[in-house]
C-alpha cells in the first residue's frame, strides 16, 4: 500500500474550493456539520468554513449550543460540502478541537458589530420566548460595549482534524467518481470507492 505525503488530500481541496468560490452563487464555504449526542443520536446543521489548512477545517460557534455541547462530550464529527453547480461533494470525518484563544480573538475581531453583539445576546439553541426578548438582550449588550465588543467566553472555533476525506464527482449515468484518503500515521492512504 502506498503512503502518500501529508499534503496529498489538501491539494485537491484547494483546487475544488477555489472552483467553488468562483462558481457557487452563495456561501461556497457552507458545510453541513454532523454531531452525535451521548446516546449516539445524530444531529446536523450548516456552518461556515472560516479557515483551513493541513491541520484541519475551522468553523465558529456558540460553545453552549447543541452542537457545542455535543462536540465537547464527543469530538467525533463529520463535515459535508455540496457544491451543486459543480456536482461535487466532499465528506470529511474527523475529530474537533478548540482553536487557541488568540485565533478565536483574531477572527471575532473581523466580524461586523451586529454579529459580535449577536454572539453575546444569543443563547444559541435555547428556547426563546419571543423576538422582543432577543432584541432587548441585543440592546443591553450594545450599551454594555459602546466601543470594541470583546469575544464572549462561550464563543469560539472548532478545528476538525480529518481522519478521512472523500472527493465525489458526479458522472453521467450515476457512474460517479469517488476517491477517499485515509489518514495513516503522518501520511495518507488513498483509493477509489464504488459509486
Ligand atoms: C448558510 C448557513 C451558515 C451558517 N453558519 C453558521 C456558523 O458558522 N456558525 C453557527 O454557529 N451557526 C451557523 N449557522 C446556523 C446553524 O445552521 C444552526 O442553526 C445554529 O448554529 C444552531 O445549531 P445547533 O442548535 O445545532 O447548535 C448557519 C446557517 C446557515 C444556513
Ligand atoms: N454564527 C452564526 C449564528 C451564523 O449564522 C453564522 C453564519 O450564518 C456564523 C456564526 C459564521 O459566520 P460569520 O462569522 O461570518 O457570521
Amino acid at each position: 500500500m502506498t503512503i502518500l505525503p501529508h499534503n496529498a488530500p489538501f491539494t485537491r481541496f484547494a483546487d475544488w474550493f477555489a472552483e467553488a468560490q468562483a462558481s457557487e452563487p452563495n456561501d461556497p464555504n457552507a458545510m453541513a456539520l454532523a454531531t452525535a449526542d451521548a446516546d449516539g443520536a445524530p444531529s446536523l446543521r450548516v456552518v461556515l468554513l472560516k479557515a483551513w489548512d493541513e491541520r484541519g477545517f475551522v468553523f465558529y460557534t456558540n460553545l453552549t449550543s447543541q452542537k457545542g455541547r455535543e462536540i465537547a462530550a464527543n469530538p467525533r464529527v463529520h463535515l459535508n460540502f455540496h457544491w451543486k453547480s459543480l456536482q461535487r461533494q466532499v465528506r470529511i470525518g474527523g475529530t474537533a478541537a478548540l482553536v487557541i484563544e488568540a485565533e478565536a480573538d483574531a477572527y471575532f475581531a473581523t466580524r461586523p458589530r451586529e454579529s459580535q453583539l449577536g454572539a453575546w445576546a444569543s443563547l444559541q439553541s435555547a428556547p426563546l420566548p419571543d423576538r422582543a426578548t432577543f432584541e432587548a438582550r441585543l440592546a443591553d449588550y450594545d450599551r454594555q460595549f459602546p466601543d470594541v465588543v470583546p469575544r464572549p467566553p462561550h464563543w469560539s472555533g472548532w478545528r476538525v482534524m480529518p481522519a478521512r476525506i472523500e472527493y465525489w464527482q458526479a458522472r453521467d449515468g450515476r457512474w460517479h467518481e469517488r476517491e477517499a484518503y485515509l489518514r495513516a500515521g503522518d501520511g495518507w492512504t488513498h483509493g477509489l470507492v464504488y459509486p
